[in-house]
């Protein structure tokens, strides 16, 4: 499913409205109605119910009194508290609260303090509170009347459903600046935006249900949307299959450069994690120094002593044995645990510059590109880059704040200037490619924010590509991959999960993803 930013939301409301005749008020009636049926399962009916609507003046609001109407047609019994006057709603939503008027749904417009006690008292005896003040119109900091309407909101302990996005959630970026209604649920319109998926705004959106509400699907599908949820849909069909007569030689083989003195365990993540999905043979290449214990870590890994210029540290003499073992290989997966050695940096750089394999470049191999990112662009295949937000932040010189603040516009402008497929990790992995293209994983949990995850996502997609997936593909199929393997590894406890859990749960995550 698409992912629309506000404006791209107008612009399809525009469009269904001007281009194809849709009237804006039956795409309101709709929304209206799906709000509808969204509390009525929610609360396991409307007769004699009490509901109450908080309305803004915009069409967010128009939904509000839309829904207002059916609510009383079910049985329930309405209250909807307006900030502001009836007289200054103009449009569809004008028309909305003028029937709901002549319907005699009590409206009443928030002014004085008289007014703010009837929101409490109607907040205590309600069985379910309607957040229908602002949606995609939510420009700049909240007003303040706003503000305590959510803060009245959270206070109540009741059910909230929210119309298209909680308010206070920024639509493009999830970020909540001051404050944003709580909701148990979210009834979005037509596509979901990127605030409802993104966190904060994703924990403050409750279960998200997406609304049809009358556009037409070729508006929904649109090529112009560059945003995409990444759901189990888009790789079930494309992961690597093998062949009932495989042998090891042809099911991918993969080398790992990577691990350093006290480092050796992001290495061994890596290293399995591209073993249990699936490639035939994995080669790691180590400093000569930890060689040994990696011998003793790995028992189905194959392993490669290098020259090294302290103990585990990799410097410019392993580059011609590197290129050699990448020659016999199908993908090269750079950089977990590798220091950060100026020496090692430069190896790097010089294995970017000299192999022409397939490249997933992560941790310490990141803190190397930051420097000379032009590297890249004149890879043979699409390299993949997996930072996470302090990665990120030191890649494109950044704060790390900063990162967070839009993942997707920072992970987008990523991927143009490296000319890479960028995975910016974290909760909800952003997959952004140089053509602008995005996808917001759904899969994974909270469990996995736990040392040497990151590498296991290398392993898994290096393996992918190795097995022959395009870095294009490997990317999202091993995001998916890697956040349900999390998943299935969670069932049994979210505290406590270990990098090692999600790795052994790879192979049962694959396997669901076949049988779909
Ligand atoms: N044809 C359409 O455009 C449709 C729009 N729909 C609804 O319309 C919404 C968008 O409507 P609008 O563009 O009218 O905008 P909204 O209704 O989301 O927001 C505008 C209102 O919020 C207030 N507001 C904005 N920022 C504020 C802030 N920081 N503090 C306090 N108040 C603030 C504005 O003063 C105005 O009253 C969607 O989210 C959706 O719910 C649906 O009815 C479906 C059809
Ligand atoms: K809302």
């Amino acid at each position: 499913m698409k992912v629309a930013t506000a404006s791209e939301m107008r612009a399809i409301d525009r469009c269904a409205i001007e281009e194809y005749g849709i009237p804006g008020i039956v795409l309101m009636e709709n929304a209206g109605v799906e709000v509808v049926k969204a509390a009525e399962s929610m609360l396991a009916g409307l007769v004699n119910k009490k509901i109450t609507i908080f309305a803004g003046k915009g069409n967010n609001g128009g939904d509000g009194f839309v829904a207002a109407r059916h609510f009383s047609n079910k049985g329930a019994k309405v209250k909807v508290f307006l900030l502001g006057n009836q007289a200054e709603i103009q449009g569809d939503a004008a028309i909305n609260c003028h029937i709901a008027g002549k319907m005699g749904i009590d409206i009443v417009e928030i002014s004085g303090e008289r007014d703010w006690d009837k929101v409490n008292i109607a907040t205590a005896f309600t069985d379910c509170l309607i957040d229908a003040l602002v949606g995609t119109g939510f420009k700049g900091e909240l007003s303040l009347e706003m503000k305590r309407l959510i803060a009245a909101m959270n206070g109540a302990n009741k059910p909230v459903l929210a119309i298209d996005l909680p308010s206070g959630v920024a639509a493009d970026t999830g970020q909540v600046v001051t404050a944003a209604v709580q909701a148990t649920r979210t009834v979005t319109l037509g596509l979901p935006k990127p605030g409802v998926l993104l966190y904060p705004g994703a924990a403050f959106t409750g279960e998200l249900l997406v609304a049809d509400i009358g556009l037409p699907q070729a508006l929904l599908t649109g090529e112009n949307l560059k945003q995409n949820v990444l759901t189990a849909g888009h790789i079930c069909d494309v992961l690597p299959k093998r062949c009932s007569d495989a042998h090891k030689g042809m099911c991918g083989k993969v080398l790992v450069v990577a691990g350093s003195q006290g480092l050796t365990g992001a290495a061994a993540l890596t290293s399995n994690a591209a073993l249990k999905s699936g490639a035939g043979l994995v080669t790691l290449a180590v400093a000569e120094g930890i060689h040994d214990i990696m011998e003793i870590k790995l028992t189905e890994v194959m392993t490669a002593p290098l020259p090294e210029i302290a103990k585990g540290v990799l410097g410019q003499a392993a580059l011609s044995p590197i290129l050699t073992l990448a020659g016999k290989c199908d993908a090269l997966a750079l950089g977990p645990g590798l220091g950060s050695h100026a020496e090692t940096r430069l190896l790097v750089r010089e294995i970017l510059q000299a192999v022409d394999k397939p490249l997933i470049i992560d941790a310490d191999g990141l803190n190397a590109v930051a420097e000379t990112g032009e590297l890249l662009a004149n890879a043979l295949a699409l390299p993949v880059l997996t930072p996470h937000p302090g990665e990120m932040a030191r890649l494109i010189g950044l704060s790390v704040d900063e990162v967070n603040q839009d993942r997707i516009y920072v992970a987008r402008q990523a991927a143009e200037q490296f000319g890479s497929v960028v995975v910016l990790k974290g909760a909800r992995t952003i997959v952004a490619y140089p053509d602008g293209e995005v996808y917001i994983n759904t899969s994974g949990n909270a469990g996995m924010a736990t040392g040497g995850a990151g590498d296991v996502l290398t392993g898994v997609i290096g393996s992918f590509i190795a097995q022959g997936l395009s870095s294009h593909t490997a990317a999202i199929a091993g995001v998916y991959v890697h956040g349900l393997a999390g998943d299935i590894a969670a069932q049994a406890g979210l505290a406590g999960l270990t990098a090692g859990d999600v790795l052994n749960s790879v192979p049962a995550a694959l396997l669901s993803l076949q049988k779909l």
